[in-house]
């Protein structure tokens, strides 16, 4: 079977300040949550724009399933930080979510039945449907989160990528985000960038850290000298119900 992610002494900068440094990572499984933690301004979006081929690494190669990511796109789905989004601006749960099939139809007016269809199975897979036809603007923190969701699985990514998804979340949000991803997993792989330390501990199957470098082990478990190297600072480990970790770092979680 194809690996879903491969990643070979991945080097990116922005002019001559170098963001990610000899990244390699492998992924296998076609489902399963990686979460990927890191302090900020480490490169975590970076990282995720290199897996969507909107950012050229200057060394190292990428491949999604096989092949570059430019040729992989619709088998990824994105749902990118939306804290600059203008929540006036007038558009339908209906419309937001038939944007993800744009790279499909063209011109949204034109959309087909099985965009329609896409859109709909979407919606209805975020527990959505019945929002369709409200304004963006009208919906809950956690309710705009979920059609964002549906917008990138409109096209039935193999592959889903969230940027902190949970941020701007109440914590019963956060619980029922949480809730859908691990239900998505199942059927397809995906990637949750997050600060969300404690939910990392509990919900994901494996754990990658993020500074420049990837610290990844295949694994749930991440040595301590990984995490501080990451953070660089003394990490504490807190017994927290067993199985689950969670850490304790000078960002302040829990
Ligand atoms: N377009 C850009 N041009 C120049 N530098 C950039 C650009 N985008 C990001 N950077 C820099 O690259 C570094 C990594 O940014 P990135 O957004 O990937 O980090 P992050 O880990 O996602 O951070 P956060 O957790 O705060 O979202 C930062 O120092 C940032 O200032």
């Amino acid at each position: 079977m194809e690996k879903v992610i491969e990643l070979k002494d991945v080097w990116v900068r922005y002019g001559n300040q170098t963001i990610l440094e000899g990244i390699n990572l492998e992924l296998k499984e076609p489902n399963g949550l990686l979460g990927i933690i890191g302090p900020n301004g480490g490169g975590k979006t970076t990282f995720l724009k290199v897996l969507l081929g909107l950012l050229k690494p200057y060394r190292g190669s990428v491949k999604l399933f096989g092949k570059p990511p430019e040729k992989s796109r619709e088998l990824v789905g994105y749902v990118p930080q939306y804290k600059g989004f203008d929540f006036d601006f007038p558009i339908s749960v209906w419309e937001v979510v038939l944007t993800g099939r744009m790279s499909h139809t063209g011109l949204l007016k034109n959309y087909r039945e099985e965009d329609r269809k896409a859109a709909e199975d979407a919606l209805k897979t975020v527990e959505m449907f019945e929002y369709r036809d409200r304004q963006i603007g009208q919906l809950s923190g956690g309710q705009r989160q979920r059609v964002f969701i549906a917008r990138a699985l409109a096209t039935n990514p193999k592959l889903l990528l969230l940027d902190e998804p949970n941020s701007g979340l109440d914590p019963h949000m956060q619980d029922e985000l949480y809730r859908l991803l691990d239900r998505l997993k199942h059927k397809m792989a995906i990637i949750m960038v997050t600060h969300d330390l404690s939910a990392v501990s509990v919900y994901v199957d494996k754990i990658a850290c993020l500074n420049r470098k990837l610290h990844y082990h295949n694994s749930k478990e991440i040595p301590i000298e990984d995490l501080e190297a990451t953070y660089q600072c003394p990490v504490e480990l807190i017994a927290h119900g067993m199985p689950h970790r969670v850490l304790s770092n000078h960002e302040g979680n829990p």
